[in-house]
């Protein structure tokens, strides 16, 4: 990475340290149900403890739109990362202003501050340089850690960037030396298996792995825009009408450029969105009037399998099918399983593909699971990073 990290930061003893974390976890009745990116940060955190640093943590938790909502408060991850670290956490109420820099003031080197929700501020997401000053007004160095929220382009990751010196943690360093390593230098064969609901979403990622990968695997909700473009009956399957055309010209794309472009070959069909519908396993060339597809079939599973098991890195975004519901997550459970099966290297692009390896009890056996599921993705899509372009370079 051509950005500095806080590895190459001379001294950082007593320093005031404003590191941005994605503390944004699942929070039911206030307990936290997943606590990966808090527990993802800890190098970063332990490595300015360590050094001395006065650690000022910053985060934003769901969209309150600018205004203070209680249950998007930060409470339940103060108290969790006090638990990971074995030491307090510093609560504060406010992000900015007279308070929080009192109680900045009395942190000892080594002490760890975690500052209110960011967007609990209408400045935040609207990137206000005002807003930026007064992040900024509360320390020496700025380190961005949320690789979550590298995407955004908001006051505590882009804008307080321009104002101090600033530089990436050690978790955004990682997740962009193997997302880098990915799509510039791959192993091959190179596996990108693209799933999820919606083509209008995954356009840009399919284009570039055409480009950049061996294999490409298509599944989940975004298949059947394939197959009704090819002639196929889809039933009620979910398609996007828009992009008939568009997903021709990617078979057209993947047969110039020689690439190895599946599409399932069958398909579980059900006759209801629930656990105790009917199912039948059909030809993709016709799903039945009636009948919706809702996960790849058997033939599709094996063959997938076989792909992912016979290659050096595998790039995973989006499940096969709709997982969440027994009945129809045999699809995903096969790829789940074949990525952590293969020899190869695997890395799963965050959001629902990261939550299903994590569900069927697979993710310890991945080589890589992004803390970003749309961060992963822009990046994957070859898009700069707002949050990471701020950062000084090296
Ligand atoms: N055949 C299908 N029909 C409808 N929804 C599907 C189908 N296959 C997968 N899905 C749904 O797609 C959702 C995930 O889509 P998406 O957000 O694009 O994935 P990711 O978060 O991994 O990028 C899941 O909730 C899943 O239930
Ligand atoms: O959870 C997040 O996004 P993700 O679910 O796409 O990984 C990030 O914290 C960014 O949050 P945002 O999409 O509200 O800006």
């Amino acid at each position: 990475m051509n950005k500095k990290s806080i590895r190459d930061v001379a001294e950082l003893a007593g320093k005031r340290v404003f590191v941005r974390v994605d503390f944004n976890v699942p929070i039911e009745n206030g307990k936290i149900t997943d606590d990966k990116r808090i527990r993802e940060t800890l190098p970063t955190i332990n490595f300015l403890i360590e050094k001395g640093a006065k650690v000022i943590l910053a985060s934003h938790l769901g969209r309150p739109d600018g205004k203070v909502v209680e249950e998007l408060r930060h409470t339940a991850s103060a108290a969790r990362l006090s638990e990971l670290l074995g030491k307090p956490v510093v609560k504060a109420n406010e992000a900015i202003g007279d308070t929080v820099k009192g109680q900045i003031a009395a942190l000892g080197n080594g002490d760890v501050l975690l500052l209110e929700n960011v967007r609990f501020y209408p400045g935040e997401e609207k990137n206000d340089p005002e807003l930026a000053k007064a992040f900024a007004e509360l320390a020496d160095l700025f380190v961005n850690d949320a690789f979550g929220a590298a995407h955004r382009a908001h006051a505590s990751t882009e804008g307080i960037a321009h104002i101090l010196p600033a530089v990436s943690g050690l978790l955004m360093e990682r997740e962009l030396d193997v997302l880098g390593k990915a799509l510039n230098n791959p192993e091959r064969p190179f596996t990108a298996i693209v799933g999820g609901s919606k083509v209008k979403d995954k356009i840009a990622v399919i284009d570039k792995m055409l480009e950049i990968a061996d294999n490409i695997l298509i599944g989940g909700g975004l298949s059947y825009t394939f197959f009704k473009a090819q002639g196929h009956e889809i039933g009620n399957s979910l398609v996007d009408n828009s992009k008939l055309d568009l997903a021709l010209e990617f078979i057209e794309k993947a047969k110039k450029l020689g690439k190895n472009f599946l599409i399932p070959v069958d398909i579980v069909a059900s006759d209801d969105f629930s656990a105790s519908a009917n199912t039948q396993v059909v030809d993709a060339s016709g799903i039945p009037a009636g009948w919706e597809g809702i996960d790849i079939g058997p033939k599709t599973r094996e063959l997938y399998a076989d792909v992912i098991k016979n290659s050096k890195l595998v790039v995973w975004n989006g499940p096969m099918g709709v997982f969440e519901i027994e009945p129809f997550a045999h699809g995903t459970i096969a790829v789940a399983q074949a990525c952590a099966d293969t020899t190869g290297y695997t890395v799963i692009g965050g959001g629902d593909s990261a939550a299903a390896a994590e569900k069927f009890g697979l993710a310890d056996k991945m080589d890589f699971i992004s803390t970003g599921g749309g961060a992963s993705l822009e990046f994957m899509e070859g898009k700069a990073l707002p949050g990471v372009v701020a950062l000084n370079d090296k």
